[in-house]
């Protein structure tokens, strides 16, 4: 048996636009129904903050990084952030694979994942400031280097805009048809004997 595609899904947008809230969303809804993986990441920080991650130090992460135990890797906000590597097997059985991603990482995942989908999720910027004040996870000073993060856009036929601006049901619909729109076209074929 081998898959028709090898479907990556990365979540990407700037901080506080809701990356996290719809991939939970998503998990959520679809935890009783086949083929579907969400990465929990490997970060150098805290357990207590933010996403159900794996905590590692730097060392460790640099570590991890030059035995190759990441599919992909980056640093944003002053951290270090890794996908295991061991998605790689779960692509090959077929699965689709949804990760919290940054949006500098496109360009690479595009060269090791020619099937990757992007999900780039959008939200007015007073939006974003008043979440990431309501989240109350940040410093003020962090809070403003977060807003002032800057990276552009991915844009190309691989990419889907979700505004998540508004009702958190209506983006989590729209992120779910599009994983299963991703799980249709990565079903199991039989392979030629
Ligand atoms: N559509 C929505 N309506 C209202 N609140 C939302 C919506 N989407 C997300 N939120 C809230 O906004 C805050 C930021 O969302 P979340 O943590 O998911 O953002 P993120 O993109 O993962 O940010 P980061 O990159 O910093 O981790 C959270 O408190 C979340 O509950
Ligand atoms: O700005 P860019 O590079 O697109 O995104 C950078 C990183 O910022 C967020 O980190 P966190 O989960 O808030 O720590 C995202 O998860 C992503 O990994």
């Amino acid at each position: 048996m081998t898959p028709a595609r090898r479907h990556l899904i990365l979540v990407v947008g700037p901080s506080g636009v809701g990356k996290d809230a719809l991939i939970d969303f998503a998990r959520a809804r679809l935890r009783c129904e086949p083929n579907f993986h969400f990465v929990r990441r490997i970060i150098t920080r805290p357990a207590s903050i933010g996403e159900d991650h794996e905590p590692v130090d730097i060392e460790e992460f640099q570590r991890r990084a030059r035995a190759g135990a990441f599919a992909l890797h980056w640093q944003a906000h002053g951290l270090f952030y890794g996908i295991p590597a061991t998605v790689n097997d779960q692509l090959d059985r077929g699965i689709v694979v949804v990760a919290n991603g940054s949006r500098a990482i496109v360009p690479l995942a595009r060269q090791r994942y020619p099937q990757l989908r992007v999900v780039n999720v959008t939200a007015p910027v007073d939006v974003l400031s008043k979440r990431l004040v309501g989240r109350g996870r940040e410093s003020d000073s962090s809070l403003k280097q977060r807003l002032a993060r800057n990276n552009p856009n991915p844009i190309g036929e691989d990419v889907l805009h979700i505004d998540n601006g508004g009702s958190l049901n209506v983006a989590g619909e729209r992120f779910m048809d599009a994983l299963r729109a991703c799980r249709q076209a990565s079903s199991i074929m039989s392979s030629p004997h």
